[in-house]
């Protein structure tokens, strides 16, 4: 029986490179397995991993359907036994349902990497559908870690080094501003910085934590 996975875990997780892992050991032993993403950092069509590993993909767009795919795929002859979907957090709710449906109906194993919520703290259409419809949803075991220590759960965007709550909800951009200089959207530089909820909550980042216990004056928090 073929199944739907979903691996998830917040930015900086290592989602990426289990991908690429998970695809080396199928190809690894004589599987046919087709790549796909959507808006990686590192440019279209391809799947990259902090640790350097990177490999073509298929672009993911609104418009693909991954049923129809599949099917013209294999009835030019192709094989197909599993699809590494990374980014899936930016697939529609329909293309999750389409996933679903080639596991089922043709015995394909779709192995699922991303997100689930995005800066506002809200799930992503399609990691809110996987998380429905998956066989197994499965929290990546290395733990991103929040400045203070705890285990990391959320993700903060920030625009020139502030937290924001509001804005477009896909904007590409990294987590480590100190290797990977931050997007500039509008002249505005935008990052992202993993936290634990209470200080998701509180807006509190690393740079405002350092800020806040260099002041003079202790400040309260809300
Ligand atoms: N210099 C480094 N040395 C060791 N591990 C690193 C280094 N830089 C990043 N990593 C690891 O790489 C992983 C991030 O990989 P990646 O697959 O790109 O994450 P994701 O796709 O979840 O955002 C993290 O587990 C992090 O610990
Ligand atoms: C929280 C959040 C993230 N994104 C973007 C930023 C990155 O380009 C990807 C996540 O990639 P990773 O491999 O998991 O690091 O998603 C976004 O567009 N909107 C958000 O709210």
């Amino acid at each position: 029986m073929a199944d739907l996975i979903f691996r998830t875990g917040t930015m900086d997780a290592g989602k990426s490179t289990l991908a690429l892992q998970t695809n080396h050991n199928h190809a690894a032993r004589g599987r046919r397995g087709r790549l796909f993403t959507s808006h990686d950092r590192a440019g279209t069509a391809m799947v990259s991993s902090r640790l350097g590993l990177v490999a073509d993909a298929e672009e993911v767009g609104p418009e693909l359907d991954f049923w129809r795919y599949t099917v013209d795929a294999l009835t030019q002859g192709a094989r197909i036994d599993y699809f590494i979907c990374d980014e899936a957090q930016f697939y529609t709710a329909e293309q999750i349902d389409q996933l679903a449906k080639v596991v089922d109906e043709l015995q394909i194993d779709v192995f699922c990497f991303g997100i689930l919520t995005d800066f506002r703290t809200r799930l992503f259409p399609g990691a809110a559908r996987l998380v429905e419809l998956a066989d197994r949803t499965e929290v990546l075991q290395v733990e991103a870690l929040c400045w203070c220590g705890k285990r990391a759960t959320h993700n903060a965007r920030t625009e020139n080094g502030v937290m924001v709550t509001e804005g477009e909800v896909i904007v590409v951009g990294d987590v480590d501003p100190t290797e990977h200089p931050p997007v500039a959207v509008d002249e505005v530089d935008v990052a992202y910085e993993v936290l634990c909820r209470q200080h998701h909550r509180r807006g509190m980042t690393a740079a405002r934590a350092r800020a806040v216990s260099l002041s003079p004056e202790p400040l309260p928090f809300t």
